[in-house]
């Protein structure tokens, strides 16, 4: 159904834009474009022996080869990666800078701190916050998502830890997942906080690994081992540990024998309607966020789970 949704006009411009040769990637930028954002400024880029997109908080470390146009991308953010204002607004001003930059062609996210891939939202964002400061945080999941799954590259996650909620959004946000062997947990967990996927993220789901098992995992908050999460789909390969980073690079070599337009253009076409829906009810959606989550009872599950968090050790 979503297929569908791309009009006779958008699948003519794409034919077009495969035709045109020399002005394929303007026409391919009209057709679809890729946001900028201000807040790039606050985020310089350095460039310096191979280094680049250092931000000015480290809490994103990116590193690309020049030779093949990787970029690896790793939350450092720690200790378990939790998505605060900072490191989503980092991690969107990354994706839009390696997305302007015509010589990358792929980029792998992963996490500095091996064992956590991302432990997903900062909970303590949506703990007794005004109602103002969530619907400010909700919209930098958004548009860091936005800025993901709307990408032009080849997107490889190498999960090399847990990957619970939030951080499995940034995982089905990518085209391609690798995890860890071992007892690291992937899913969407937000039932067991009280807390419901939005559509934009229960439809990735839906998209990876099928309605009914989507259904499933996102009504009881299911956190699969990594060997389940293969068997479903969730994850598309293991590796140890130690070599998912190597596996990832190994995996977009492969992909990167695929000319990057026609690539770039199947993907967008099989994405875009989801990314337009979310762009036109990105207000509907900041305040179903907001106004759940600060609901009473919703802030009650929320500070029955941070009490559960602690007491684990
Ligand atoms: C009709 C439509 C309605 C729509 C309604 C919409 C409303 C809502 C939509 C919401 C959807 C949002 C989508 C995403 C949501 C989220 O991401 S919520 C976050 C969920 N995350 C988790 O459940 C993971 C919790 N963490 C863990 O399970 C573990 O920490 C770990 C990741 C497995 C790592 O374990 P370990 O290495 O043992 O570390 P810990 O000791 O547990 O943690 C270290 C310290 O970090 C703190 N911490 C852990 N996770 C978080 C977190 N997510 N946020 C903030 N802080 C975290 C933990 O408490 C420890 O702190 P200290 O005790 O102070 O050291």
């Amino acid at each position: 159904v979503r297929n569908s949704l791309i009009s006779g006009n958008e699948t003519i411009k794409m034919a077009l834009t495969i035709a045109v040769g020399g002005r394929v990637w303007r026409k391919f930028f009209k057709t679809f474009p890729f946001r900028s954002n201000s807040a790039l400024k606050r985020f310089p880029t350095c460039r310096a022996n191979g280094r680049l997109y250092s931000t000015s908080s480290d809490v994103v470390l990116v590193r690309k080869d020049e030779e093949s146009g990787i970029a690896t991308v790793r939350m450092n953010n720690p200790p378990v990666n939790s998505l605060n204002p900072t490191l989503m607004v980092a991690l969107r001003s990354c994706f839009e800078e390696l997305e302007k930059d015509k010589t990358c062609r792929a980029l792998i996210l992963t996490s500095q701190k091996p064992k956590v891939f991302s432990a997903g939202l900062d909970i303590l964002q949506l703990y007794q916050k005004s109602p103002d400061h969530v619907a400010q945080f909700w919209e930098k999941v958004q548009d860091m998502w936005l800025a993901l799954y709307g990408s032009r590259l080849i997107t490889m996650a190498a999960i090399n830890g847990h990957c619970p909620a939030a951080g499995c959004l940034l995982g089905l946000a990518c085209d391609y997942r690798i995890m860890a062997e071992g007892n690291f947990r992937i899913g969407l967990n937000e039932t067991q906080l009280d807390l419901v996927a939005p559509f934009w993220l229960r439809q990735t789901m839906i998209d990876v690994i099928g309605y009914r098992q989507a259904e499933m995992a996102l009504m009881i908050g299911a956190l699969y081992p990594s060997d389940k999460a293969l068997q479903l789909g969730l994850v598309d390969k293991l590796a140890p540990i130690e070599d998912v980073q190597t596996v990832a690079e190994e995996e977009v070599k492969n992909w990167l024998k695929i000319p990057d337009q026609a690539r770039a253009i199947t993907k967008m076409a099989s994405r875009k309607p989801l990314l337009d829906e979310l762009r036109r009810r990105k207000q509907e959606d900041i305040q179903t966020f907001r106004d759940e989550t600060t609901r009473e009872s919703v802030q009650k599950s929320i500070q029955q789970y941070l009490e559960k968090l602690k007491a684990k050790k």
